[in-house]
């Protein structure tokens, strides 16, 4: 039988950074991982540890610097960009630039891999965009201009863009950097519910690291050590979780599944 089918994203002896006319900037080396879909991913690491640039890598907005990536057993670099927008939808950090489309407008463009030439959407578009709204709650910006909303509403609408979008896989960085702690909460569970009633695939880095550890089916950890990827509650049993922070201030509870301060 072939069981590389079953993953959804497969790594294997992958190097990311960044290569520039003098030097190749090595960030990471050596990752491995295997993800079968279905399952909440956080990926968690200290801040400049290379969490946006596996992302990138993993999505190919940017080259890997050696290793191979698998997209549903397919090698990233053959899929066409029409491919990976039926298979994954993306939310990166970056702000829009100022542009005039109002947030329906933008949301319905992630329906863009589906519809045809013209960009004609079906009752069917239509039902998909509206539960993309509803699921988000974001029904009452529809007719606002993207440029008026605040970064946290931008940001609850570029999660509803990716739900339009109907892809098995939705990878988004940090997508709660500027929520509040109930929008926080509100949009991971939103995205754990995505995961198991619709079995999809969603891997977001997180510096939430205690919602992620009771959340999260799966954790990525990133040190600048090693990288480990698992289940939660495997890695936490495994007392994985006591490298990612490498500091004095805080400690990993394993009774608590949380770290705690210090005192
Ligand atoms: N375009 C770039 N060119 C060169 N180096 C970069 C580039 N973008 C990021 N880096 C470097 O790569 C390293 C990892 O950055 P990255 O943004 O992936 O970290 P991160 O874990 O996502 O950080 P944070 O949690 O602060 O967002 C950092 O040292 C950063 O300076």
């Amino acid at each position: 039988m072939d069981t590389a089918a079953k993953h959804i994203i497969k790594v294997s002896n992958l190097s990311i950074g960044y290569t520039s006319k003098k030097e190749q900037n090595v960030i990471a080396s050596n990752l491995n991982i295997e993800l079968k879909p279905g399952n909440l991913v956080c990926l968690l690491g200290k801040n400049g540890i290379g969490k946006s640039t596996l992302l990138r890598t993993l999505t190919k907005v940017q080259p890997a610097l050696d290793g191979e990536v698998y997209i549903n057993n397919k090698k990233l670099e053959a899929l066409t960009n029409f491919d990976l927008a039926k298979t994954l939808s993306l939310v990166l950090t970056e702000r829009l630039p100022d542009s005039s489309l109002t947030v329906f407008e933008l949301v319905a463009l992630g329906r863009q891999p589906f519809t045809n030439w013209i960009g004609y959407l079906t009752n069917n578009d239509m039902a998909i965009i509206q539960v993309a709204f509803e699921k988000t709650n974001t029904q009452h910006l529809m007719n606002s201009k993207c440029y008026e909303l605040s970064d946290g509403q931008l940001q609850k609408v570029m999660i509803a863009r990716a739900l339009a979008q109907d892809t098995p896989l939705i990878i988004l960085d940090e997508p709660t950097a500027h929520l509040d702690l109930h929008h926080t909460v509100n949009t991971f569970t939103l995205l754990k519910n995505l995961a198991s009633e619709f079995n999809k695939t969603i891997i977001i880095s997180t510096h939430q690291t205690n919602l992620a550890l009771q959340l999260a089916d799966e954790l990525w950890l990133m040190s600048s050590s090693k990288f480990v990827s698992g289940n939660t509650n495997v890695l936490i049993e495994k007392d994985e979780l006591n490298f990612l922070f490498d500091s004095d201030l805080i400690t990993f509870n394993k009774s608590l599944k949380q770290f705690t301060i210090n005192q």
